[in-house]
């Protein structure tokens, strides 16, 4: 069974072996993250050479050799060689994250198909069986969480923020943030009046109460 997390790779060394379609898609999803990105191999795609020559990542244009792991705290081996990417696995120590395109059950990781909204981020796994359902799944979902979501998320933040600082009592906390995450709010074009005259009602009716 993996182990899903959502990892915070903001400035954490990054090294994806391979220049091709596939690392291309590894080093894009890495730099989105924050990550410092450098990529091993003698090609890369005419992609990757815009993201090297805007110094979005660094370039050793060369094949693989042991050496070249050391350090990196996750490491995409995504070269159309298989011995290649295994050599990669092989030459990185316990402590190093390896990614091996073409060999789940050897990678210490993978990468889900995904859906982002802002801080909503949805992703689907098959552990390796169908990256196509995956994909067809993450679509399925990007329509039921449309773009909506990215201000409702933003919205849902501040509201909850508001909430936790400003309601003591566990009951009315509760019933507040569970009527933020109604449909109503989902809907609402003015979320933040609407807020404002739940918040209304909540100190009225808890004032009657004290
Ligand atoms: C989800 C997604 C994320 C991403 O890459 O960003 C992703 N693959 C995607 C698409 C995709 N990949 C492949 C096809 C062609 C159809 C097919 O082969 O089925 C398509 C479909 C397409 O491109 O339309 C081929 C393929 N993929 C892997 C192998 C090796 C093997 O199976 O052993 C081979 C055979 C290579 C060969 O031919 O030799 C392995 C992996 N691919 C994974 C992730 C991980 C498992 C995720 C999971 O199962 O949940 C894992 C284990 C490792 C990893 O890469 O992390 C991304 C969706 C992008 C999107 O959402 O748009
Ligand atoms: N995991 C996935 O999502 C997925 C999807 C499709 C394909 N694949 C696998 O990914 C592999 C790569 O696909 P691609 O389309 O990027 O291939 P590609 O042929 O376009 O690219 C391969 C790259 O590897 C580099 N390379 C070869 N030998 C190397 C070495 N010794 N050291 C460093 N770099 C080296 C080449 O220069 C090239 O840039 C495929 O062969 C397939 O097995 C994986």
């Amino acid at each position: 069974m993996l182990y899903p997390m959502m990892m915070n790779l903001k400035g954490k060394s990054a090294a994806v072996i391979g220049g091709g379609g596939i690392a291309e898609r590894k080093a894009a999803g890495l730099l989105e993250a924050g990550a410092a990105v450098t990529i091993i191999s003698p090609r890369v795609t005419a992609g990757l050479g815009k993201l090297i020559s805007e110094e979005e990542c660094i370039w050793k244009e060369k094949c693989f050799e042991n050496d070249d792991a050391a350090g990196f705290f996750i490491i995409i081996a995504a070269t159309d060689n298989p011995m290649v990417n295994r050599e990669v696995k092989q030459a990185a120590s316990d402590n190093q994250l390896v990614l091996m395109i073409d060999d789940p059950y050897l990678s210490d990781f993978q990468v889900p198909a995904m859906v982002r909204r802002g801080k909503l981020t949805l992703t689907v796994s098959t552990d390796g069986a169908s990256p196509k359902l995956a994909k067809k799944i993450k679509k399925q979902l990007s329509q039921t969480y449309d773009e909506r979501y990215e201000n409702y998320l933003e919205f849902l933040q501040q509201s909850r923020r508001f909430i936790l600082e400003n309601v003591r009592d566990p009951a009315w906390k509760n019933r507040l943030l569970e009527q933020m995450i109604s449909e109503e709010f989902l809907h609402e074009t003015d979320r933040k009046a609407a807020f404002q005259k739940l918040y209304e009602s909540y100190l009225k009716e808890s004032k009657q109460c004290d």
